[in-house]
């Protein structure tokens, strides 16, 4: 097993003020964008300057794509060049990341891109990672293309029937009543095939569009809007936003206001959400200073779902890196379980798929560390005209599989629309 990247490429890298009030997506080509957006501001980037990509491993703890992905960046940073006038989270060099759900699985990629657009607040900048002798890339901000609509569908089935996973909810709820483990999140994928490739600035525009409280994000092909941020990064202090516990979005006002009353009483969800905060504390007990959690979870409505979530706050150690931080949280119970190990042992019996990067984290980092990573959700694999949706769902002792469907159903349709003109 080798790490793909042996020698750090030497990049030079240069960032200047940008006077542009466009939307960030306006500046996608639309090869292989990568993307990172929430509420106008974040990072629009393409080409590809270097690349980390591992093969998967089935020895150790799990971590080690977290650490080999780290290393090798810590190397390209040594050996670049920089020379930043902007001097904030996101200038000067970023790479743009996506990491597998499971250790064993390949695909764990960083991409280092040659062309960065940046917003934040007011401020814009450009970005543009060369090699040291050549020219930096000519044609910059060229217009693009315009985003082609994606046309029809044809739907399949995906890796497991929805008969089939609601017997392995069936069975998961078994295992969580026997008492062997308190909490699993079990998923599903559903396939749609274009007629064509699917352009993905059209997915972009539209989630961002319909989801602008979400992280829009495009990394290597798992596109999608997630709403559960895993760390935000900025000097010592991290940011982190717990999701767990779900209803669908009422059809009248009356009944919204039912959902969530439900949701924010329900001990069945209350439990579910408990985990994933007990997870999240355990995670940075060793990493941080302080960790602070709220004491009730507050409602976050998006579009298709409501959500329980708590926004929580800590305070690093000196020396703790941003990739050491994303590896000792993930798998949290929003998308693992508890206790982590037996969870995951349990997705790979029930689930009998690869999550690939669903369920894993996915976003930026920069040279100092700073940084955005989310949770994958609300997303599909994207390759040529194929989509691979995914949707998943906490079980607990109280689940039925009905209700789990249901759920998983309202998750899916975050990209079904998406993919729909
Ligand atoms: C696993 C997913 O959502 C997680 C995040 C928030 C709420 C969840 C829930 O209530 O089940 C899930 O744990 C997914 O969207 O695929």
């Amino acid at each position: 097993m080798s790490v793909v990247a042996t020698t750090p490429p030497q990049l030079a890298v240069r960032t200047v003020p940008l006077r542009d009030g466009r939307d960030l997506l306006e500046h996608l080509p639309g090869d292989a964008p990568l993307a990172w957006v929430h509420r106008g501001d974040g990072l629009v980037a393409w080409g590809e300057a270097a690349r980390f990509t591992w093969p998967g491993d089935d020895t150790g703890d799990g971590t080690q794509r977290f650490t080999a992905a780290a290393r090798w960046l810590a190397g390209v940073a040594s050996a670049t060049e920089v020379a930043d006038e902007v001097d904030l989270p996101g200038s000067g060099m970023v790479a743009f990341g996506g990491f597998t759900f499971d250790g064993r699985s390949a695909g764990s990629t960083l991409v280092i891109p040659r062309i960065v657009v940046g917003r934040r607040a007011d401020r814009s900048w450009l970005t543009t990672i060369g090699d040291r002798r050549g020219a930096h890339p000519g044609e910059i901000l060229a217009s693009c293309t315009p985003a082609r609509p994606i046309g029809p569908l044809t739907w399949t089935e995906g890796s497991i029937p929805a008969a089939e996973w609601e017997a392995a909810v069936a069975t998961a709820v078994r295992h969580i009543r026997a008492g062997e483990i308190a909490k699993v999140v079990l998923a599903r994928d559903v396939y749609a095939r274009a007629e064509r490739d699917i352009d993905v600035r059209t997915l972009l525009r539209r989630l961002t569009r319909d989801y602008p409280g979400c992280y829009t994000f495009s990394v290597d092909g798992m596109v999608g809007a997630t709403p559960e941020l895993l760390i935000r990064r900025e000097g010592d202090g991290i940011g982190s936003l717990v999701l767990a516990g779900t209803r669908p979005r009422g059809t009248t006002p009356a009944e919204d206001e039912r959902l969530a009353a439900e949701l924010t009483g329900s001990a069945k969800d209350l439990e579910e959400h408990e985990y994933a905060i007990d997870s999240l504390r355990a995670a940075l007990a060793p990493l941080a200073a302080t960790v602070e959690t709220p004491d009730r979870p507050r409602l976050l409505r998006l579009p298709n779902v409501q959500h329980l979530a708590s926004p929580a706050r800590a305070t690093l150690h000196p020396g703790v890196s941003t990739l050491d931080v994303v590896a000792a949280l993930h798998p949290t119970a929003a998308v693992g379980g508890t206790p982590t190990a037996a969870a995951v042992e349990l997705i790979r019996d029930l689930e009998a798929m690869d999550r690939g990067r669903y369920a894993g984290p996915v976003g930026w980092i920069d040279a100092q560390g700073n940084g955005e990573w989310g949770i994958a959700l609300r997303c599909a694999h994207i390759a040529g005209a194929r989509a691979r949706l995914f949707a998943g769902c906490g079980i607990v002792a109280g689940s039925t599989p009905e209700a789990e469907l249901a759920e998983a159903d309202s998750k899916f349709q975050v990209m079904r629309h998406a993919l729909t003109d």
